[in-house]
């Protein structure tokens, strides 16, 4: 082994155990997190995206089909996982790790812990739930307090900082359920443009393009607050994961994308119906 091999393998193992310690399945040392990246230096590491919301709106879905491009109809509600997942944006690869959070109590890692471990993040609603609608001011004043006490700089609600803040995305699901709309566009778009995040209205079911476009803006816009990390060769490690969807493992190599399951509970996953486009 020469000694870059050696060096290599000494950073995975440093990533590994960060990963470890940020796990939302392990208590996290709160010294460990005090001690975290601020969002603005997010310097080589992967940029992280929190998905939040109310539990059923679709956030395992969108996360799914957005990386593997299927949808799958049924999860298991209290599986919590972080996906490592490398794209090109306009021609540079940027690397992510997403946590798709569990709608349901986690006695294991509080919402603000999730949070604090974010770089950036997207609300989700479902448009047939008033209540999960109404759950967003709560859930983005919860970011901004958290990032705040990190960063000085920001200073909720002022527009001249929004620089400052993390960015964020709003995400209306299940839209292909018009008969049973609770939310107009309208509504999503206004409570958007009040909370400085951007808008986007989909169904994950019906349309990866749509899923598509909403988290390729995201991950524009990211690409813009890390441009540092964002430069070719940078941030290159790609690996196909087995476990989540071993069955795709082969078709999946084609693609220019690569997904790796960092962490699950040791549960096992639900699944109906799987739609592919
Ligand atoms: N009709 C329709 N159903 C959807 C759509 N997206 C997700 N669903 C369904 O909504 C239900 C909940 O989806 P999940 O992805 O498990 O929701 P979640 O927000 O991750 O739920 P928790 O894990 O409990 O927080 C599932 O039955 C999905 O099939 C959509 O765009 N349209």
């Amino acid at each position: 082994m020469v000694l870059s091999d050696v060096l290599n393998v000494a950073k995975e193992l440093s990533e590994k155990h960060r990963l470890k310690m940020t796990s939302p399945f392990i208590k996290p040392n709160p010294k460990i997190l005090k001690k975290r990246d601020s969002w603005t230096q997010g310097g080589n590491r992967p940029i992280r995206i929190v998905v939040l919301g109310q539990a059923a709106v679709g956030k395992t879905a969108l996360v799914v089909r957005y990386i593997t491009r299927r949808f799958i109809g049924d999860y298991d509600p209290t599986l919590e996982t972080i996906y490592k997942y490398s794209t090109y944006v306009d021609g540079d690869e940027l690397q992510f790790e997403i946590l798709d959070t569990a709608g349901q109590d986690d006695k294991a890692m509080t919402l603000e812990d999730k949070i604090r471990w974010g770089d950036c993040f997207i609300i989700v609603y479902s448009i047939t739930d008033k209540c999960s609608f109404d759950e967003i001011t709560r859930i983005k004043f919860l970011i901004n307090h958290v990032h705040g006490l990190q960063n000085d700089k920001v200073k909720v609600g002022s527009s001249n900082d929004r620089k400052f803040e993390p960015p964020v995305m709003l995400v209306g699901n299940k839209k292909d359920l018009l008969l049973d709309r609770m939310v107009k566009p309208q509504e999503g778009e206004n409570m958007a443009k009040m909370l400085g995040c951007m808008f986007f209205e989909v169904s994950t079911r019906e349309s990866y393009a749509e899923v598509k476009t909403a988290l390729d803006s995201l991950a524009r816009e990211c690409k813009k607050r890390f441009r540092s990390s964002a430069s070719p060769g940078n941030l290159r490690r790609r690996i196909s994961s087995g476990r989540l969807f071993s069955s795709d493992k082969k078709k999946s190599s084609d693609r220019r994308f690569s997904v790796d399951v960092m962490t699950e509970t040791p549960r096992t996953t639900r699944r109906a119906a799987i739609y592919s486009e």
